[in-house]
């Protein structure tokens, strides 16, 4: 108690101390001593501190400050681990909450082992007007900056990794963050605006297809978007294609959605029927935007599969919608030599009846057959209708399912029916099962009467 007592007089003593300098000095000695050896201290401070500080703006001129930006982008989550006022957010293009640092808090980071302070001011634009001598800055009621600190003997490093590594951190963070879009093209045959948001909630934890072939897609995937130096390294455009082909309602448009999601691009739906001709082709592709999955569905239905022949006679009849071969140019050309991380696909209910010119080795990287429903595909719809993943009901389900060709919609369309009572639900899919098979085998065998029929004709 002693001791904090006399502490307490001690400080008492040297502010007064400090105060009675300060009042002596200012009366005795002229403005400009001061000044000079107040310029010299700091000056002198200057010269052995060891800290650095990088000042990044939100503006430089009129335009934003890509650092900024970043800056914002790269804190905000780093910001709610320390930082002790957050700032939080979310537009209608946000899929998740965004955070932001609040004005005059500290964030601390670090990078290969160096340790840097970020912090976040705002100035009244009055009393910085003239540091700017700027109009654009003197009409903002504020100025907004971030100031990084770090020792100066780590200078190279900051600018040349750190930096960069901020920059590309908050591209991905944007990105992650932004909600898939749905581009689709209008009556000009131009991308709609901004698109819409992609409300498919499919995912690859609830597609219903075989588990192998779930896996084996999700590790491409996963290799695509990794490949950047692969495919810098190996000169091939860093573009994937996937042919999806399987009978209507086997889940080629949700495993389109599923891989969207996964991904986080953007889906350009191009019908290929409202397209005007080739030309408009050629720019439809020019205005995409990276990261994106471009979709063409149903194309052995949408594009005339003619040779390139009739291709000429068609643009000489004036007959100008898009040919075969306008799109295998775009193919070969335009896409790959535009853009980056992009992902083309197909979709066909008939893979014979496509023009093997489609199929050819390296215009498809990847040709994947959607199937009627396995025991695997019906286990993964059984968990997300009923939310079950046993029941004693599944083994006849299995037998059932080996001899029947029922689609995953069709299943689907079934536990909808009645999924509060999954008992119920599976004895009724059992049922469904039942009858598609005797429906099946009778189908077989009037299929067999009447082959043997035309069989007899030509005999006699
Ligand atoms: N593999 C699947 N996993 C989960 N749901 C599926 C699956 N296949 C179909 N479905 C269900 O059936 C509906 C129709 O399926 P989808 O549109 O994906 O089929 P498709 O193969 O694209 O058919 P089409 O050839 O007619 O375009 C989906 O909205 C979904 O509810
Ligand atoms: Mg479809």
């Amino acid at each position: 108690m002693s001791n904090s007592k006399s502490l307490l007089s001690a400080v008492a003593s040297l502010a007064a101390s400090a105060m009675l300098i300060r009042s002596i000095t200012n009366e005795f000695i002229p403005h400009e001593v001061i000044e000079f050896f107040y310029s010299g201290l700091h000056n002198l401070s200057r010269q052995f501190s060891t800290q650095l500080t990088i000042v990044i703006e939100e503006f430089q001129g009129v335009s934003k400050n890509q650092v900024f930006e970043a800056a914002e982008a790269y804190l905000g989550k780093k910001a709610t681990l320390s930082a002790l006022r957050v700032k939080a957010g979310k537009s209608e293009n946000d899929k998740k909450l965004s955070f932001g640092v609040d004005r005059d808090e500290e964030v601390d980071d670090e990078f290969e082992g160096v340790r840097v302070r970020w912090k976040f001011l705002c100035v009244q634009a009055e009393s910085s007007r003239n540091r700017h001598h700027d109009m654009n800055a003197s009409l903002r009621s504020e100025i907004r900056y971030y100031e990084l600190s770090f020792h100066k003997r780590h200078k190279e490093k900051i600018f040349n990794s750190y930096l960069p590594y901020v920059l590309d951190r908050a591209k991905a963070i944007k990105q992650e963050n932004m909600a898939v879009k749905l581009h689709t093209i209008d009556y000009r045959s131009y991308w709609k605006e901004d698109g819409v948001k992609f409300g498919h909630s499919m995912t690859f934890s609830t597609l219903a297809i075989d588990a192998g072939l779930k896996k084996e897609l999700v590790n491409d995937l996963d290799k695509f978007v990794k490949g950047k130096e692969f495919y810098k390294k190996t000169g091939k455009a860093w573009k994937r294609g996937y042919l999806l082909y399987g009978p209507p309602g086997t889940g080629k448009s949700s495993l389109i959605a599923a891989m969207a999601c996964y991904l986080n691009y953007d889906i350009y739906d191009l019908d290929l029927t409202v397209v005007g001709d080739n030309n408009d082709l050629k720019n439809l592709i020019l205005a995409m935007s990276n990261r994106s999955i471009l979709v063409m569905e149903d194309i052995d239905c949408t594009i005339k599969l003619q040779n390139r022949e009739e291709d000429k006679e068609a643009v000489n009849n004036g007959d100008n919608k898009v040919t075969l071969s306008g799109l295998l140019n775009v193919i070969d050309g335009l896409w790959s030599c535009c853009g980056e991380e992009r992902i083309i696909i197909f979709t066909t209910n008939h893979k014979d009846g496509l023009d093997p010119a489609l199929l050819r080795p390296g215009r498809m990287d990847m040709h994947v057959h959607l199937s009627y429903c396995n025991f695997s595909a019906f286990e993964q719809l059984a968990f997300n209708y009923l939310g079950i993943s046993q029941h004693k009901l599944f083994e006849q389900i299995e037998g059932l399912l080996r001899d029947v060709q029922v689609t995953p919609a069709e299943i689907a369309g079934e536990l909808i029916k009645n999924s509060d009572a999954a008992g119920e639900c599976l004895q009724d899919i059992v049922t469904f099962l039942h009858n598609k098979k005797i429906l099946q085998a009778k189908t077989k065998i009037d299929q067999n009467i009447k082959e043997d029929h035309e069989l007899g004709g030509e005999k006699l």
